[in-house]
């Protein structure tokens, strides 16, 4: 007897085809079943605008998910830290697995390190809490960078590096580790220096929420791949973000790790910042509490941290809202 193939929707993208990749094979093991990859582009793979300006959040993941809704897929793999803090009714995450190495990384020529960079190096990145970190470190450590807006994708960035255009661009370790690109990163940022977006190094596994039997049966398979620790931290990383009312282009980072005494693990600490993108004006913060065992307790966490980075003055550092 051959089963049918689960239908697994994925962007185009080379960083998108290497996840989804890994992800069937996974699913492949937890379910029995064929799955096959169906390809669908979205508009933030066809835009020329600079991805903050063509309306923030979700460019990558509105052809996904309605592909998902007209039940041409069966599931979908998404970048976490690329997906809208609004989740719709009818799709519901399904797995969150273990994540990968949260932090943002440097590429520059001649085996450089962030701090080497010599006087007035050019580092290319479209985002703004990149730019608003670098722009921050650079200031109170007497670093004499320029930040430039880039955008595209891996290849397109780490390019403009070998071509001599750029000194270096900041990019995700996670997405280099997926394609297979991590050996060329010079410089791996700690996140007391920059903050990664919420989300980051996370993917989420995305499905009808089980209106049906088939559907409902799915849902409870791929949650097998979800990892309760992961899931915690990037709810609480994404309430955080979801109560500053900012959106994936703000200048928003935001980590929650567990502290651990030994084997035991205590505690989630939620760190969050948000600054301008010249590095002149930051607002950043941590709180810790006990590790939360429900959704609800993880959202309370960001919450809780968003109240008093606004009471701070966060809201006037955000810039334009992404709507
Ligand atoms: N903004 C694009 C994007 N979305 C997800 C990743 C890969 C890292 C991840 O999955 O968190 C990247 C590339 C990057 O930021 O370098």
């Amino acid at each position: 007897m051959t089963e049918k193939a689960l239908r697994l929707g994925t962007r185009r993208s080379k960083l998108a085809m290497a996840q989804s990749g890994q992800v069937a094979q996974a699913v492949r093991q937890v379910t029995g079943r064929p799955v096959e990859l169906v390809e669908i582009t979205t508009y933030g793979d066809v835009s020329r605008e600079a991805l903050a300006q063509i309306g923030g959040t979700g460019v990558f993941v509105t052809a996904l998910r309605d592909a998902l809704l007209r039940g041409e897929v069966d599931f979908a793999v998404h970048s976490l830290k690329d997906l809208p803090t609004t989740q719709p009714e009818e799709l519901v995450l399904a797995a969150v697995p273990v994540r990968e190495d949260p932090r943002d990384v440097i590429v520059a020529r001649d085996a450089l390190k962030f701090t080497d960079l010599p006087r007035g190096a050019r580092i290319g990145t479209g985002s703004p809490r990149r730019m608003a970190q670098l722009n921050a470190y650079a200031r109170t450590h007497g670093l004499d960078i320029e930040t430039v807006p880039i955008r595209g994708n891996v290849d397109t960035r780490i390019g403009y590096v070998h071509a001599g255009e750029l000194d270096a661009v900041v990019l995700a370790a996670a997405g280099l580790n997926r394609i297979g690109r991590i050996d060329e990163v010079t410089d791996f940022l700690s996140v007391d220096t920059v903050l990664p977006a919420p989300g980051q190094g996370a993917l989420a596994i995305e499905c009808r929420a089980g209106n049906t039997a088939q559907d409902a049966a799915l849902v409870a398979a791929l949650g097998e791949l979800d990892d309760p620790f992961t899931r915690a931290a990037v709810t609480a990383e994404r309430s955080l973000l979801a109560a500053l009312e900012a959106g994936c282009s703000a200048p928003v980072g935001a980590l929650a790790d567990l502290l651990a005494d030994g084997q035991t693990v205590k505690e989630m600490r939620l760190r969050g910042v948000v600054g301008t993108t010249d590095g002149t004006r930051t607002v950043q913060l941590s709180t810790t509490g006990p590790v939360p065992q429900t959704h609800d307790r993880a959202t309370a966490l960001g919450r809780e941290l968003a109240t008093e980075m606004l009471a701070q003055g966060a809201a006037g550092l955000m810039g334009e809202r992404a709507h």
